[in-house]
């Protein structure tokens, strides 16, 4: 019998916000076990290794308002889009480990390439769908999203060659409890469904993943998680750079991948924002590991 095949690419990308230390969530992620944890549940595991990117003393500042580092940030993700789309050739389900959330960028125009018609869930805090003229803080992790739907400065929007990457009506948003104005408007006009934690205490995780699931097996051929750490309580996942009170316990997120992994939807991922400096002796490191085996079934029995 032919194995499962997962190629693993780090992003150890910190230029999209300004705490540092996020360079190093691929190795906090790798150091918690990830490579045994696959291979225990019968994985071929192919890690790749890192993209590179810029140190931040060495990053070009342009200057192009409130995006910080941009060209870094942009040169990074052609980068990380190029290897995506040869790990999905190759038919390897393609893993990415952040690096902050403006890895997506580069992820998705990866995964859209190859993939048409594709579905996005966004496991987070935040909505990530500023542009240079909502954004309260010009960093480029609070972009993403936006610009993966066709919104934003056209360096970001045209990674790839190519825009949009989904289309607002695919995208479905878990977790969130921190969105500006600009973010709240842009949901609206486009209908992006957004499950924040309001509904989530009202309908509970389970139901909200089974219309998540049944949302997107509707629409979508395929469907990419992209999954941000601070989507969790800080509580209990204290190591990312933008904590919000309220979040997703533990548990609600283990039975969020445990479904996920049941419906058989999910077909790339990624987990990021996970920053060590911040972290409690690996904790969220560990927690992101915990989470992919469950995405990609690791049983309690
Ligand atoms: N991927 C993240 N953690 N994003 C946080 C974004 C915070 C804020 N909304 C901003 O745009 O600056
Ligand atoms: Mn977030
Ligand atoms: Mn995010």
């Amino acid at each position: 019998m032919k194995k499962k095949q997962v190629s693993i690419i780090g992003v150890p990308m910190d230029l999209g916000q300004t705490r540092r230390g996020v360079d190093m969530g691929p190795s906090a992620i790798r150091y918690g076990g990830l490579y045994e944890r696959l291979t225990d549940l019968g994985y071929t595991v192919h890690d790749k290794g890192d993209i590179t990117v810029d140190i931040l003393e060495n990053a070009e500042q342009s200057g192009t308002s409130n995006l910080k580092n941009l060209e870094s940030v942009t040169e990074a993700s052609e980068c990380l889009a190029k290897k995506i789309e040869q790990i999905i050739t190759d038919g390897h389900f393609p893993l990415v480990l952040g690096g902050d959330h403006s890895i997506a960028l580069g992820t998705l125009a990866g995964v859209a390439k190859k993939h048409k018609n594709l579905g996005v869930i966004w496991y987070d805090a935040h909505g990530d769908l500023n542009t240079p003229d909502t954004s309260p803080s010009g960093n480029i992790h609070g972009m993403p999203l936006a610009a993966s739907i066709g919104i934003g400065h056209s360096a970001l929007i045209n990674i790839g060659g190519f825009s949009p990457k989904v289309k607002p009506e695919h995208v479905v948003i878990i977790g969130a409890r921190d969105l500006d104005a600009g973010e709240r408007k842009l949901i609206k006009e486009k209908g992006i469904k957004v499950y924040t934690m309001h509904e989530i205490d009202r309908l509970g995780m389970s139901a909200v993943m089974r219309k998540t699931i049944d949302y997107l097996r509707e629409r979508t051929e395929f469907v990419h998680l992209s999954l941000d750490l601070d989507g969790l309580d800080p509580t209990e996942a204290p190591g990312v750079g933008t904590p919000v009170a309220g979040g997703l316990s533990y548990r609600e997120s283990h039975l969020a991948m445990e479904m996920l992994e049941e419906s058989s939807i999910i077909t790339s991922a990624e987990f990021v924002e996970v920053n060590p400096i911040l972290d409690e002796k690996n904790k969220t490191g560990a927690a992101a590991v915990a989470l992919i085996a469950s995405l990609l079934g690791e049983k309690l029995l």
